[in-house]
This record gives C-alpha cells, sequence and structure tokens, in this order.
C-alpha cells in the first residue's frame, strides 16, 4: 500500500477517497481503525475516517497513533493525515497536536499543511486561507457551530496549537513547481520550522505541491493537496477519468439526514423544500425538554407516502444555533441532535431506506456508527469532494456523506438521480 490516509471526520474521509480514486488509486475507506480481519491487501491507498476532530486532543491523538500503527501494519509506506479545508479545528487543536503526533511516529522532522481546495473555493495566499474569496475569519466558518474560524492566518492559527515551529512556503516559491518547492522545504527546515504551511490557488500549484511532497513520510492537508500523490506513486503525469456518472445502489427508499448548520446546507435544505420534498425539522430545545423522540420522527417518515426522498433536519441559522447553544452548551447541543439522527438512521434499513444522503461531517460520523458500517467502496463524484458510496460488507447501502460546505444549492435533488 502506497499510502495510508487518516481523516479526522467522515466525511472529510470520503472526499480524501474520491480525491485517490479520481486520480488513479485503488482506494477503501473505513469507519474507523480496520479490523485485522479486513482484507486491505489489493489497496494502492486506504483512507481510516475517525471522528476525532473535536474531541479532546489527547483522544484525538491517541485514535490516529492507533490508525497510524494499523495503517503502518498494513503495508503503508507514506501516511496522509486529512483535516478540514477550512482547517476546523481550536486553539487546542486538534491539526496540531495530531501532525506533530505522527511526526514523531513516521521518525520524520518536516511536513507540509496545506487545505487548499480551489474546485470547492478554498485558496491559500501568503499563508491567509480564503473561502470563496472571502478571508476565512469573514466566511460562514467564523460562525461554525462546533469549530468557529475567527482568524484567516493559518501560520498563526497552526502555531497556537503545536510546540512545532510553523513555517510558510509562500506562493511565489510554488508558481517555481516541484524542484522550488522541494527548495522551499529545505530552506524553512534549515530555518528551524518542522511544518510549513503552503500557499496554493490552483491544481496545477496542488499538483505540483503532490509532487514536490510525495516521497515525505507524513503529509497533511485538505483532499487538494493529494491530488499530485497518485500520478507521483504511479510515476507518470497522466489523469485518470473520474469513476463514471452512474452508481449501482441497492433498490429502496430515500431519505436525507441534514445536521450541518453551514450556508450551503441551509441553502440545499431551502431548495430542497421548495421544490416539494417533505421535511421534518428538528428542534433541538424540544429534543432537550423531551417533547420530541426519535420515534416520533420515525413515525412521521413511516407516513410519507412519496417515491422520492424524505428530510429530516435540524440545519438552522446561526442566530438560532446561537441561542440553543447558550442554552444547552455547544457540544451538549450538538452531541444531542447527532445522537437522534443516529437514533433514526439505526432505524430506515428496516423501513426499507437503503439510500441515504447525510449532510455534515459529525453527523455522518454519528449516523453511520449507528449503522454499524465498517468499509466504503468509492463511487462517482457528485458534486467536487462528495462522492456516493456504498458499504462493503453488512447491511447493503448506499451512502452520500456531503461535508457540510460542500455541493451545489440543488445537490439534495440531483444526487439521486446518479444511482441505477
Ligand atoms: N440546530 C442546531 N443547534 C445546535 N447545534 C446543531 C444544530 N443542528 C446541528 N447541530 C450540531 O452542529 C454540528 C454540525 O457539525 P457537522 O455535522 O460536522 O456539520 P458541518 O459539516 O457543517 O461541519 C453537529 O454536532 C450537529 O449536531
Ligand atoms: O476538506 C473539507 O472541506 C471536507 O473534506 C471536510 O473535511 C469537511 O468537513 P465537514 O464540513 O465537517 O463535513
Amino acid at each position: 500500500m502506497k499510502l495510508g490516509c487518516i481523516a479526522d471526520d467522515l466525511t472529510g474521509a470520503t472526499d480524501l477517497a474520491l480525491m485517490l480514486a479520481r486520480e488513479g488509486l485503488k482506494t477503501v475507506q473505513t469507519i474507523g481503525v480496520p479490523d485485522a480481519s479486513l482484507d486491505l491487501s489489493g489497496a494502492d491507498a486506504v483512507v481510516v475516517a475517525l471522528k476525532s476532530r473535536t474531541i479532546p486532543a489527547q483522544e484525538a491523538v491517541e485514535q490516529s497513533l492507533a490508525a497510524a500503527n494499523s495503517l503502518r501494519a498494513a503495508g503503508a509506506q507514506h501516511l496522509f493525515f486529512k483535516y478540514c479545508s477550512t482547517f476546523d479545528s481550536t486553539d487546542e487543536g486538534n491539526i496540531g497536536p495530531v501532525a506533530e503526533a505522527l511526526l514523531s511516529f513516521t521518525n520524520s522532522d518536516f511536513t507540509l499543511a496545506c487545505p487548499a481546495f480551489p474546485a470547492n473555493g478554498r485558496t491559500v495566499y501568503k499563508g491567509h486561507l480564503f473561502v470563496n474569496g472571502v478571508p476565512l475569519s469573514e466566511s460562514s466558518m467564523k460562525d461554525h457551530p462546533l469549530t468557529p474560524m475567527r482568524d484567516s492566518n493559518l501560520v498563526r492559527v497552526l502555531q497556537r496549537q503545536t510546540g512545532c515551529s510553523v513555517g510558510l512556503v509562500a506562493f511565489e516559491d510554488v508558481e517555481g513547481g516541484p524542484d522550488a518547492i522541494r527548495k522551499a522545504f529545505d530552506r524553512e527546515k534549515a530555518a528551524g520550522h518542522q511544518i510549513v504551511i503552503v500557499d496554493a490557488i490552483t491544481d496545477s500549484h496542488l499538483r505540483a505541491i503532490g509532487l514536490a511532497a510525495a516521497e515525505l513520510p507524513l503529509i497533511t492537508g485538505g483532499s487538494g493537496v493529494a491530488m499530485g500523490l497518485p500520478a507521483a506513486y504511479r510515476g507518470d503525469h497522466a489523469s485518470v477519468a473520474s469513476p463514471s456518472g452512474v452508481f449501482d445502489a441497492p433498490a429502496g427508499r430515500e431519505a436525507i439526514l441534514a445536521g450541518s448548520c453551514s450556508s450551503a446546507t441551509r441553502r440545499q435544505v431551502e431548495i430542497a423544500i421548495e421544490r416539494g420534498v417533505p421535511a421534518f425539522r428538528i428542534d433541538p430545545m424540544d429534543l432537550a425538554s423531551g417533547k420530541l423522540t426519535s420515534q416520533a420522527v420515525l413515525a412521521w417518515i413511516g407516513a410519507q407516502e412519496t417515491g422520492g426522498p424524505v428530510l429530516v433536519y435540524s440545519t438552522a441559522t446561526p442566530d438560532e444555533v446561537q441561542d440553543v447553544q447558550g442554552k444547552l452548551g455547544r457540544m451538549n447541543a450538538g452531541e444531542m441532535v447527532e445522537r437522534v439522527l443516529a437514533e433514526i438512521a439505526r432505524a430506515l434499513p428496516a423501513l426499507g431506506f437503503t439510500r441515504l444522503l447525510v449532510a455534515g461531517g459529525e453527523t455522518s460520523g454519528a449516523v453511520v456508527g449507528a449503522l454499524g458500517v465498517d468499509a466504503l467502496t468509492i463511487g462517482p463524484e457528485i458534486d467536487p469532494g462528495v462522492p456516493w458510496t456504498r458499504t462493503l460488507a453488512g447491511t447493503d447501502l448506499a451512502l452520500a456523506l456531503k461535508s457540510g460546505n460542500f455541493g451545489a444549492p440543488d445537490f439534495f435533488l440531483k444526487a439521486w438521480n446518479m444511482l441505477r
């Protein structure tokens, strides 16, 4: 296996697995650290999906090291640590502490950190992260329910999280191509830095960075920086066609579970409702008071006669989220919503639902955990960063796990057209 990947959330893992598969590596995604009984021998890349983005840093380190050990035991030659293209984290972590622990694990003293993903509007210039042209700290990520991002300068953000010294390989070096980037790595290393934020504005920057970084024992970033790795590992530079636009899926009903409160998901919920998708809104305060239970939502789902998808969502505006968090606490509110969406998901296969679309990284982690899914195969791309996937074992399900901020406004409607 060329590349062993550790992703800090589930949608991030599918995003990375799609990138690697699209660029020609045979890729399998596991949910959690793979069981030794899972045969990974045919894979060029394995992506282990954790749910470690917002847990205490020490636990995130322990889980990441357990994943690293198992990937190493399965033959991984290089490790990739995948986090969010909007660098979702807090001053406590978990990007810095996990990167630091994986540097020690790989016995190396240097890595890069590059969350850029231009296809989804994430670019890095002079170390500052932009989201659709707006500085991170002014984007909707400033109001994320769990990891509000209030500083766009990634050198500063990462430096607050780690004892490693953080440097910068800026645009001018990246424009120079792989050799210039390698020289810049050497320069930053000589200056005493162990981690460098790397600028990238275009896919060609990402491909150049991939070629320059391919031989590092540890690479960290968003899925974008993995774009150039398959070509480097395959020893050629040809781009490989995406998996075909149609996907074989088990017959059955369709449901959408949305726990993301991102601006993209809010719009997708709005459009789905406008276009007549039956929708049930979960109010966290009703969960807290006991007025609403998963049983009531399941009864509503069971009563929907529509031939198309049904939507259950807790998606709310930043003001609503702030209000709820003020009353229930940030983590408690999030966990309460995740728990109920997970309970609903667990009951769906028995009601004939085999095609599920889940919006939100933490939400997807909770839902897929409840469904008992161990591993996924990666299908075609619905929108940049979001593929259809199918369970490798256990209950046969087609799953689209959508990062909160990804997908076109009509994502909840069009995704189903790719299933056969
Ligand atoms: N109405 C709400 N009020 C407070 N928290 C919420 C609400 N709806 C969802 N959440 C929580 O917000 C978090 C959203 O995170 P996540 O699912 O990762 O979405 P995203 O992909 O947009 O980051 C989850 O923990 C979820 O349970
Ligand atoms: O890199 C990205 O933006 C995604 O792959 C991702 O990790 C998003 O996480 P969520 O927004 O929590 O789904």
